[in-house]
Protein backbone atom coordinates (compact mmCIF):
# COMPACT_ATOMS: atom_id res chain seq x y z
CA UNK A 1 0.00 0.00 0.00
CA UNK A 2 1.13 3.52 -0.90
CA UNK A 3 0.64 6.46 0.50
CA UNK A 4 -3.09 8.13 1.37
CA UNK A 5 -2.50 11.52 -0.44
CA UNK A 6 -1.34 11.04 -3.94
CA UNK A 7 1.29 13.48 -5.93
CA UNK A 8 0.96 16.34 -7.27
CA UNK A 9 3.23 17.40 -10.43
CA UNK A 10 5.78 20.80 -9.66
CA UNK A 11 4.48 23.86 -10.39
CA UNK A 12 4.98 26.01 -13.00
CA UNK A 13 4.40 29.25 -14.08
CA UNK A 14 3.09 30.58 -17.77
CA UNK A 15 3.72 34.25 -18.55
CA UNK A 16 0.28 35.86 -20.28
CA UNK A 17 1.09 38.55 -22.60
CA UNK A 18 -1.82 40.77 -23.03
CA UNK A 19 -3.73 40.38 -26.50
CA UNK A 20 -5.25 42.81 -29.26
CA UNK A 21 -7.84 40.11 -30.42
CA UNK A 22 -9.07 36.30 -30.41
CA UNK A 23 -9.40 34.76 -33.50
CA UNK A 24 -9.65 31.31 -34.98
CA UNK A 25 -11.04 28.05 -35.12
CA UNK A 26 -10.49 25.32 -32.36
CA UNK A 27 -11.82 22.03 -31.20
CA UNK A 28 -11.60 21.71 -27.55
CA UNK A 29 -10.40 17.87 -26.15
CA UNK A 30 -13.67 15.54 -24.86
CA UNK A 31 -15.68 16.40 -22.31
CA UNK A 32 -14.60 15.51 -18.99
CA UNK A 33 -17.65 14.56 -17.32
CA UNK A 34 -19.22 12.49 -20.34
CA UNK A 35 -15.37 10.83 -20.59
CA UNK A 36 -15.67 9.98 -16.78
CA UNK A 37 -18.99 8.06 -16.89
CA UNK A 38 -18.34 6.32 -20.36
CA UNK A 39 -15.06 5.16 -18.50
CA UNK A 40 -16.87 4.06 -15.69
CA UNK A 41 -19.67 2.56 -17.25
CA UNK A 42 -17.45 0.70 -19.51
CA UNK A 43 -15.92 -0.85 -16.41
CA UNK A 44 -19.25 -2.50 -15.64
CA UNK A 45 -20.53 -3.33 -19.00
CA UNK A 46 -19.68 -6.60 -20.60
CA UNK A 47 -18.15 -6.24 -23.90
CA UNK A 48 -15.30 -4.01 -25.28
CA UNK A 49 -16.11 -0.19 -25.59
CA UNK A 50 -14.85 1.59 -27.93
CA UNK A 51 -14.45 5.68 -27.34
CA UNK A 52 -12.88 8.31 -29.50
CA UNK A 53 -12.27 12.08 -28.30
CA UNK A 54 -11.44 10.41 -24.79
CA UNK A 55 -10.96 13.54 -22.49
CA UNK A 56 -7.21 14.55 -22.48
CA UNK A 57 -7.25 15.70 -19.10
CA UNK A 58 -5.73 13.87 -16.14
CA UNK A 59 -9.08 13.47 -14.33
CA UNK A 60 -10.54 11.27 -16.64
CA UNK A 61 -7.43 9.30 -16.96
CA UNK A 62 -7.19 8.81 -13.20
CA UNK A 63 -11.08 6.66 -13.32
CA UNK A 64 -9.29 4.50 -16.56
CA UNK A 65 -6.60 3.67 -13.67
CA UNK A 66 -9.47 2.62 -10.97
CA UNK A 67 -11.08 0.96 -13.45
CA UNK A 68 -8.01 -0.75 -14.54
CA UNK A 69 -7.70 -1.98 -10.96
CA UNK A 70 -10.64 -2.80 -10.83
CA UNK A 71 -10.15 -5.66 -13.55
CA UNK A 72 -11.14 -4.09 -16.77
CA UNK A 73 -8.66 -4.16 -19.54
CA UNK A 74 -7.58 -0.45 -20.89
CA UNK A 75 -6.15 0.46 -24.25
CA UNK A 76 -5.02 4.28 -25.65
CA UNK A 77 -4.51 5.00 -28.34
CA UNK A 78 -4.09 9.06 -28.60
CA UNK A 79 -7.58 9.94 -27.43
CA UNK A 80 -9.12 6.26 -28.87
CA UNK A 81 -9.47 4.70 -25.81
CA UNK A 82 -11.11 0.90 -26.03
CA UNK A 83 -12.38 -0.44 -22.00
CA UNK A 84 -12.91 -3.96 -21.89
CA UNK A 85 -15.43 -4.85 -19.10
CA UNK A 86 -16.04 -6.80 -15.78
CA UNK A 87 -19.42 -8.06 -17.12
CA UNK A 88 -20.38 -6.68 -13.63
CA UNK A 89 -17.62 -8.32 -11.27
CA UNK A 90 -15.46 -5.97 -10.13
CA UNK A 91 -12.11 -7.40 -8.76
CA UNK A 92 -11.08 -6.78 -5.78
CA UNK A 93 -8.20 -4.64 -5.86
CA UNK A 94 -4.54 -4.87 -4.90
CA UNK A 95 -3.76 -1.71 -3.85
CA UNK A 96 -5.88 1.45 -3.27
CA UNK A 97 -7.69 3.25 -5.87
CA UNK A 98 -6.23 7.04 -6.52
CA UNK A 99 -8.23 9.34 -7.68
CA UNK A 100 -5.73 12.01 -8.17
CA UNK A 101 -7.66 15.41 -8.13
CA UNK A 102 -10.71 14.06 -9.40
CA UNK A 103 -13.98 14.96 -7.39
CA UNK A 104 -15.79 13.39 -9.94
CA UNK A 105 -13.76 10.02 -9.74
CA UNK A 106 -13.91 9.79 -6.11
CA UNK A 107 -17.80 10.34 -5.72
CA UNK A 108 -19.16 8.71 -8.94
CA UNK A 109 -16.78 5.66 -8.76
CA UNK A 110 -18.05 5.44 -4.77
CA UNK A 111 -21.50 4.62 -6.02
CA UNK A 112 -20.52 2.03 -8.88
CA UNK A 113 -18.14 0.31 -6.32
CA UNK A 114 -20.55 0.45 -3.43
CA UNK A 115 -22.70 -3.08 -4.61
CA UNK A 116 -19.06 -5.33 -4.96
CA UNK A 117 -18.71 -7.48 -2.38
CA UNK A 118 -14.89 -6.30 -1.74
CA UNK A 119 -13.00 -3.19 0.32
CA UNK A 120 -11.92 -0.66 -1.30
CA UNK A 121 -9.95 2.11 -0.26
CA UNK A 122 -9.84 5.63 -2.31
CA UNK A 123 -7.12 8.10 -2.34
CA UNK A 124 -6.53 11.31 -3.71
CA UNK A 125 -3.86 14.72 -3.84
CA UNK A 126 -4.12 17.08 -1.14
CA UNK A 127 -6.49 19.25 -2.76
CA UNK A 128 -9.44 15.91 -3.09
CA UNK A 129 -8.71 14.80 0.41
CA UNK A 130 -10.02 18.08 1.83
CA UNK A 131 -13.38 18.09 -0.61
CA UNK A 132 -16.47 16.99 1.35
CA UNK A 133 -17.42 12.93 0.66
CA UNK A 134 -20.07 12.70 3.54
CA UNK A 135 -22.18 13.72 0.81
CA UNK A 136 -22.07 10.32 -0.93
CA UNK A 137 -21.43 8.51 2.21
CA UNK A 138 -25.06 9.58 3.34
CA UNK A 139 -27.12 7.77 0.60
CA UNK A 140 -24.63 4.73 -0.31
CA UNK A 141 -25.12 3.81 3.69
CA UNK A 142 -28.79 4.28 3.38
CA UNK A 143 -28.73 2.04 1.14
CA UNK A 144 -26.84 -0.77 3.39
CA UNK A 145 -22.85 0.16 2.37
CA UNK A 146 -19.98 0.70 5.24
CA UNK A 147 -17.98 3.40 4.17
CA UNK A 148 -15.32 4.76 6.10
CA UNK A 149 -14.11 8.81 6.03
CA UNK A 150 -11.34 10.65 8.35
CA UNK A 151 -13.64 13.72 9.47
CA UNK A 152 -15.91 13.49 6.42
CA UNK A 153 -13.10 13.30 4.13
CA UNK A 154 -11.08 10.76 2.13
CA UNK A 155 -9.21 8.20 2.29
CA UNK A 156 -13.00 6.74 1.88
CA UNK A 157 -12.93 3.17 2.69
CA UNK A 158 -16.33 1.31 0.92
CA UNK A 159 -16.31 -2.58 2.38
CA UNK A 160 -19.20 -3.19 0.02
CA UNK A 161 -21.87 -5.58 -0.61
CA UNK A 162 -25.44 -6.42 -1.80
CA UNK A 163 -27.51 -2.80 -1.69
CA UNK A 164 -31.03 -2.21 -1.46
CA UNK A 165 -32.92 0.54 -3.09
CA UNK A 166 -33.80 3.82 -1.59
CA UNK A 167 -35.85 7.01 -1.97
CA UNK A 168 -33.46 9.92 -1.78
CA UNK A 169 -33.98 13.95 -2.34
CA UNK A 170 -30.85 15.44 -2.74
CA UNK A 171 -30.39 18.28 -0.09
CA UNK A 172 -26.99 20.14 -2.58
CA UNK A 173 -27.27 20.44 -6.59
CA UNK A 174 -24.95 17.58 -7.02
CA UNK A 175 -24.48 15.97 -10.96
CA UNK A 176 -21.56 13.87 -8.74
CA UNK A 177 -24.35 12.83 -5.51
CA UNK A 178 -27.11 11.89 -8.46
CA UNK A 179 -24.91 9.94 -10.43
CA UNK A 180 -23.19 7.92 -7.08
CA UNK A 181 -26.67 7.02 -6.24
CA UNK A 182 -27.92 6.17 -10.19
CA UNK A 183 -24.92 4.18 -10.53
CA UNK A 184 -25.56 2.09 -7.03
CA UNK A 185 -29.33 1.94 -7.53
CA UNK A 186 -28.59 -0.04 -11.03
CA UNK A 187 -26.86 -2.79 -9.26
CA UNK A 188 -29.17 -2.32 -5.72
CA UNK A 189 -32.20 -4.93 -4.99
CA UNK A 190 -35.58 -2.88 -5.41
CA UNK A 191 -36.33 0.37 -7.45
CA UNK A 192 -34.12 3.54 -6.52
CA UNK A 193 -35.93 7.52 -7.02
CA UNK A 194 -34.13 10.29 -6.81
CA UNK A 195 -35.19 13.75 -7.09
CA UNK A 196 -32.79 17.29 -7.45
CA UNK A 197 -33.50 20.26 -5.96
CA UNK A 198 -32.50 21.80 -9.05
CA UNK A 199 -31.91 20.01 -12.46
CA UNK A 200 -27.80 19.41 -12.90
CA UNK A 201 -26.00 18.16 -15.81
CA UNK A 202 -27.96 14.96 -17.41
CA UNK A 203 -24.57 12.96 -18.69
CA UNK A 204 -25.02 9.65 -16.28
CA UNK A 205 -29.01 9.26 -17.41
CA UNK A 206 -27.64 9.51 -21.01
CA UNK A 207 -25.01 7.30 -20.47
CA UNK A 208 -26.87 4.78 -18.68
CA UNK A 209 -29.34 4.84 -21.27
CA UNK A 210 -26.76 4.71 -24.38
CA UNK A 211 -25.20 1.05 -22.18
CA UNK A 212 -28.91 -0.41 -22.08
CA UNK A 213 -30.06 0.29 -18.61
CA UNK A 214 -33.87 1.94 -18.67
CA UNK A 215 -34.37 4.67 -16.10
CA UNK A 216 -37.70 6.81 -16.09
CA UNK A 217 -37.94 10.19 -15.36
CA UNK A 218 -41.15 11.29 -14.14
CA UNK A 219 -41.51 15.34 -13.37
CA UNK A 220 -38.74 15.64 -11.16
CA UNK A 221 -38.10 12.18 -10.08
CA UNK A 222 -36.00 9.94 -11.88
CA UNK A 223 -36.49 5.93 -11.02
CA UNK A 224 -33.77 3.06 -11.88
CA UNK A 225 -34.33 -0.54 -11.24
CA UNK A 226 -31.28 -2.41 -9.62
CA UNK A 227 -29.79 -5.93 -11.29
CA UNK A 228 -29.69 -4.30 -14.60
CA UNK A 229 -26.52 -5.45 -16.88
CA UNK A 230 -24.91 -3.11 -19.18
CA UNK A 231 -23.52 -3.79 -22.62
CA UNK A 232 -20.66 -2.50 -24.41
CA UNK A 233 -20.71 0.94 -26.49
CA UNK A 234 -19.01 2.92 -29.09
CA UNK A 235 -18.95 6.61 -28.65
CA UNK A 236 -17.66 9.86 -29.31
CA UNK A 237 -17.21 12.20 -26.68
CA UNK A 238 -18.59 15.96 -27.62
CA UNK A 239 -15.68 18.65 -26.99
CA UNK A 240 -16.14 19.85 -23.60
CA UNK A 241 -17.96 23.21 -23.37
CA UNK A 242 -16.44 24.03 -19.87
CA UNK A 243 -12.96 23.96 -21.35
CA UNK A 244 -14.68 25.90 -24.50
CA UNK A 245 -15.72 28.29 -21.77
CA UNK A 246 -12.39 29.94 -21.46
CA UNK A 247 -12.22 30.87 -25.04
CA UNK A 248 -15.86 32.07 -25.70
CA UNK A 249 -15.36 34.42 -23.04
CA UNK A 250 -11.97 35.55 -24.59
CA UNK A 251 -13.87 36.04 -27.71
CA UNK A 252 -16.32 38.62 -25.91
CA UNK A 253 -13.23 40.85 -24.74
CA UNK A 254 -12.10 42.21 -28.26
CA UNK A 255 -14.50 44.00 -30.63
CA UNK A 256 -13.68 41.65 -34.27
CA UNK A 257 -12.88 38.85 -32.32
CA UNK A 258 -14.11 35.57 -34.31
CA UNK A 259 -13.98 31.91 -32.72
CA UNK A 260 -15.37 29.08 -34.36
CA UNK A 261 -15.63 26.11 -32.25
CA UNK A 262 -16.88 22.19 -33.48
CA UNK A 263 -17.67 19.12 -32.34
CA UNK A 264 -18.69 21.13 -29.02
CA UNK A 265 -20.66 19.17 -26.59
CA UNK A 266 -23.90 21.53 -26.40
CA UNK A 267 -26.31 18.91 -24.15
CA UNK A 268 -28.93 21.69 -22.91
CA UNK A 269 -28.02 20.87 -19.27
CA UNK A 270 -24.49 22.35 -19.73
CA UNK A 271 -25.04 24.93 -22.12
CA UNK A 272 -26.27 28.21 -19.98
CA UNK A 273 -23.52 29.54 -20.51
CA UNK A 274 -24.10 30.14 -24.31
CA UNK A 275 -27.33 32.37 -22.95
CA UNK A 276 -25.44 34.68 -20.24
CA UNK A 277 -22.78 35.15 -23.61
CA UNK A 278 -25.85 36.52 -25.47
CA UNK A 279 -26.78 38.56 -22.32
CA UNK A 280 -23.43 40.22 -21.98
CA UNK A 281 -23.41 40.77 -25.43
CA UNK A 282 -22.17 38.24 -27.34
CA UNK A 283 -23.26 37.00 -30.60
CA UNK A 284 -23.55 33.46 -31.23
CA UNK A 285 -24.28 31.75 -34.40
CA UNK A 286 -25.07 27.77 -34.50
CA UNK A 287 -23.81 26.49 -37.89
CA UNK A 288 -24.47 22.93 -36.94
CA UNK A 289 -26.02 20.33 -34.13
CA UNK A 290 -26.50 16.82 -34.50
CA UNK A 291 -26.93 14.38 -31.08
CA UNK A 292 -25.17 10.92 -30.62
CA UNK A 293 -26.10 9.44 -27.55
CA UNK A 294 -28.75 11.61 -26.31
CA UNK A 295 -25.90 14.19 -26.18
CA UNK A 296 -26.20 17.42 -28.36
CA UNK A 297 -23.16 18.39 -30.39
CA UNK A 298 -22.73 20.83 -32.46
CA UNK A 299 -20.61 23.82 -34.33
CA UNK A 300 -20.65 27.47 -33.31
CA UNK A 301 -19.05 30.72 -34.20
CA UNK A 302 -18.89 33.59 -31.61
CA UNK A 303 -18.69 37.40 -32.04
CA UNK A 304 -19.06 40.20 -29.83
CA UNK A 305 -21.59 42.98 -30.82
CA UNK A 306 -20.65 46.27 -31.80
CA UNK A 307 -22.37 47.86 -28.61
CA UNK A 308 -19.56 45.70 -26.52
CA UNK A 309 -19.90 44.24 -23.09
CA UNK A 310 -23.17 44.78 -20.79
CA UNK A 311 -23.83 42.80 -17.35
CA UNK A 312 -25.07 39.75 -16.35
CA UNK A 313 -26.56 38.66 -13.05
CA UNK A 314 -26.26 34.61 -12.11
CA UNK A 315 -27.71 33.59 -9.26
CA UNK A 316 -30.38 30.96 -8.11
CA UNK A 317 -30.20 27.16 -10.58
CA UNK A 318 -28.60 29.48 -12.81
CA UNK A 319 -25.21 29.40 -10.83
CA UNK A 320 -25.75 25.63 -9.80
CA UNK A 321 -26.05 24.68 -14.16
CA UNK A 322 -22.73 27.47 -14.68
CA UNK A 323 -20.94 26.25 -11.88
CA UNK A 324 -17.76 25.19 -13.47
CA UNK A 325 -17.71 28.40 -15.84
CA UNK A 326 -18.10 31.09 -12.92
CA UNK A 327 -14.52 31.85 -12.53
CA UNK A 328 -13.66 32.80 -16.28
CA UNK A 329 -17.12 34.59 -16.16
CA UNK A 330 -16.26 36.76 -12.60
CA UNK A 331 -12.32 36.81 -14.25
CA UNK A 332 -13.84 38.66 -17.39
CA UNK A 333 -15.93 40.82 -15.50
CA UNK A 334 -13.95 44.13 -14.59
CA UNK A 335 -13.85 44.15 -18.56
CA UNK A 336 -17.71 44.62 -19.02
CA UNK A 337 -20.09 47.61 -18.45
CA UNK A 338 -21.97 46.77 -15.96
CA UNK A 339 -20.40 44.14 -13.83
CA UNK A 340 -21.33 40.71 -13.25
CA UNK A 341 -23.10 40.03 -9.70
CA UNK A 342 -22.64 35.59 -8.96
CA UNK A 343 -24.55 34.32 -5.90
CA UNK A 344 -26.12 31.29 -4.86
CA UNK A 345 -22.91 29.43 -5.46
CA UNK A 346 -21.01 28.25 -2.52
CA UNK A 347 -20.49 25.29 -4.23
CA UNK A 348 -17.39 26.89 -5.33
CA UNK A 349 -15.70 27.18 -1.83
CA UNK A 350 -15.07 23.65 -1.41
CA UNK A 351 -14.19 22.56 -5.42
CA UNK A 352 -10.38 21.69 -5.99
CA UNK A 353 -9.91 25.26 -4.65
CA UNK A 354 -11.97 27.98 -2.75
CA UNK A 355 -12.84 29.23 -6.01
CA UNK A 356 -14.14 32.51 -4.21
CA UNK A 357 -11.58 33.48 -2.35
CA UNK A 358 -9.26 32.99 -5.20
CA UNK A 359 -11.10 34.60 -7.79
CA UNK A 360 -11.11 37.16 -5.29
CA UNK A 361 -7.61 37.35 -4.70
CA UNK A 362 -6.16 37.59 -7.57
CA UNK A 363 -8.54 39.90 -9.19
CA UNK A 364 -7.73 42.35 -6.61
CA UNK A 365 -3.77 41.35 -7.49
CA UNK A 366 -4.97 42.54 -10.81
CA UNK A 367 -6.01 45.83 -9.42
CA UNK A 368 -9.97 45.31 -9.45
CA UNK A 369 -12.49 46.19 -6.67
CA UNK A 370 -15.25 44.10 -5.69
CA UNK A 371 -17.39 42.32 -3.15
CA UNK A 372 -16.75 39.04 -1.81
CA UNK A 373 -19.93 36.88 0.00
CA UNK A 374 -19.84 33.58 1.56
CA UNK A 375 -22.08 32.29 -1.62
CA UNK A 376 -20.69 34.80 -4.89
CA UNK A 377 -18.97 38.01 -5.83
CA UNK A 378 -20.08 41.33 -6.99
CA UNK A 379 -17.69 42.37 -9.50
CA UNK A 380 -18.17 45.99 -10.71
CA UNK A 381 -17.51 46.87 -14.51
CA UNK A 382 -15.67 49.34 -16.23
CA UNK A 383 -12.55 48.76 -14.88
CA UNK A 384 -8.99 48.38 -16.20
CA UNK A 385 -6.49 45.43 -14.56
CA UNK A 386 -2.90 45.69 -14.62
CA UNK A 387 -0.32 42.45 -14.88
CA UNK A 388 0.45 40.55 -11.26
CA UNK A 389 1.71 37.25 -10.05
CA UNK A 390 -1.59 34.91 -9.98
CA UNK A 391 -1.79 32.39 -7.57
CA UNK A 392 -3.64 29.33 -8.96
CA UNK A 393 -4.18 27.80 -5.71
CA UNK A 394 -3.21 24.46 -8.13
CA UNK A 395 -6.64 24.56 -9.43
CA UNK A 396 -7.19 24.08 -13.34
CA UNK A 397 -10.19 26.65 -13.48
CA UNK A 398 -8.14 29.59 -11.50
CA UNK A 399 -5.13 29.16 -13.68
CA UNK A 400 -7.66 29.18 -17.09
CA UNK A 401 -9.97 31.73 -15.76
CA UNK A 402 -6.49 34.39 -14.99
CA UNK A 403 -5.11 33.49 -18.45
CA UNK A 404 -8.08 34.95 -19.89
CA UNK A 405 -7.95 37.66 -18.22
CA UNK A 406 -4.62 38.88 -19.02
CA UNK A 407 -5.50 39.15 -22.39
CA UNK A 408 -6.64 42.84 -21.50
CA UNK A 409 -4.90 43.87 -18.99
CA UNK A 410 -2.42 46.46 -19.51
CA UNK A 411 0.67 44.49 -18.79
CA UNK A 412 1.99 40.94 -18.64
CA UNK A 413 0.38 38.31 -16.13
CA UNK A 414 2.40 35.41 -14.09
CA UNK A 415 0.62 32.53 -13.90
CA UNK A 416 2.05 30.39 -10.73
CA UNK A 417 0.73 26.71 -10.74
CA UNK A 418 -0.40 26.49 -14.81
CA UNK A 419 0.83 23.43 -14.70
CA UNK A 420 -2.74 22.70 -12.72
CA UNK A 421 -4.36 23.59 -16.48
CA UNK A 422 -3.87 19.75 -17.40
CA UNK A 423 -6.47 18.11 -14.88
CA UNK A 424 -9.05 19.50 -17.48
CA UNK A 425 -7.24 20.43 -20.57
CA UNK A 426 -3.67 19.98 -21.07
CA UNK A 427 -3.67 21.96 -24.46
CA UNK A 428 -5.23 25.20 -23.04
CA UNK A 429 -1.73 27.05 -23.36
CA UNK A 430 -1.09 25.62 -26.68
CA UNK A 431 -4.19 26.69 -28.13
CA UNK A 432 -4.67 30.32 -26.40
CA UNK A 433 -1.54 31.42 -27.82
CA UNK A 434 -2.67 30.55 -31.07
CA UNK A 435 -5.71 31.92 -30.98
CA UNK A 436 -4.75 35.59 -29.36
CA UNK A 437 -3.35 37.91 -31.77
CA UNK A 438 -1.07 40.59 -30.86
O1 LIG B 1 -20.91 15.48 -12.58
C1 LIG B 1 -19.90 16.03 -13.01
O2 LIG B 1 -19.24 15.59 -13.99
C2 LIG B 1 -19.46 17.29 -12.36
C3 LIG B 1 -20.32 17.93 -11.50
C4 LIG B 1 -19.98 19.18 -10.81
O3 LIG B 1 -19.63 18.86 -9.48
P1 LIG B 1 -20.72 18.67 -8.31
O4 LIG B 1 -21.49 17.45 -8.57
O5 LIG B 1 -19.91 18.58 -7.05
O6 LIG B 1 -21.55 19.91 -8.37
C5 LIG B 1 -18.82 19.88 -11.47
O7 LIG B 1 -18.35 20.94 -10.67
C6 LIG B 1 -17.69 18.95 -11.81
O8 LIG B 1 -16.68 19.64 -12.51
C7 LIG B 1 -18.14 17.82 -12.70
C1 LIG C 1 -14.96 20.61 -9.77
C2 LIG C 1 -14.39 20.02 -10.81
O1 LIG C 1 -14.15 18.69 -10.95
P1 LIG C 1 -14.18 17.52 -9.87
O2 LIG C 1 -15.27 17.81 -8.89
O3 LIG C 1 -14.36 16.29 -10.65
O4 LIG C 1 -12.81 17.54 -9.20
C3 LIG C 1 -14.02 20.84 -11.99
O5 LIG C 1 -13.60 20.23 -13.00
O6 LIG C 1 -14.11 22.07 -11.98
Amino acid sequence: MSSIISQPNASTTQVVRPARSFQGSVTVPGDKSISHRYAMLAGLAEGTTRLSNFSTGADPHSTLSCMEALGAKVTKDGTAVEVTGTAGAFQQPTSELDCGNSGSTMRMLAGLIAPHPHTFTMIGDHSLTMRPMERIRKPLSAMGARIDLVDGHAPMTIHGGPLKAIDFDTPIPSAQVKTAVLFAGLQAEGTTSLSEAVRTRDHSEHALKAFGASLTRTGERLSIAGGQKLKAIEATVPGDISSAAFFLCAALLFPDSNLVLDSLGMNPTRAALLDVITTLGGKIKVLMVEEHNGETIGTIQVNRSPEGLKGAEITGALSAQLIDELPVLAAIAPYTRDGIVIRDAKELRIKESDRIALVAKNLKAMGAELTEFEDGLIVPGNQQLHGAEIDSGSDHRIAMAFAIAALRASSENVIHGAEAAAISFPEFFTFLEDLSKR
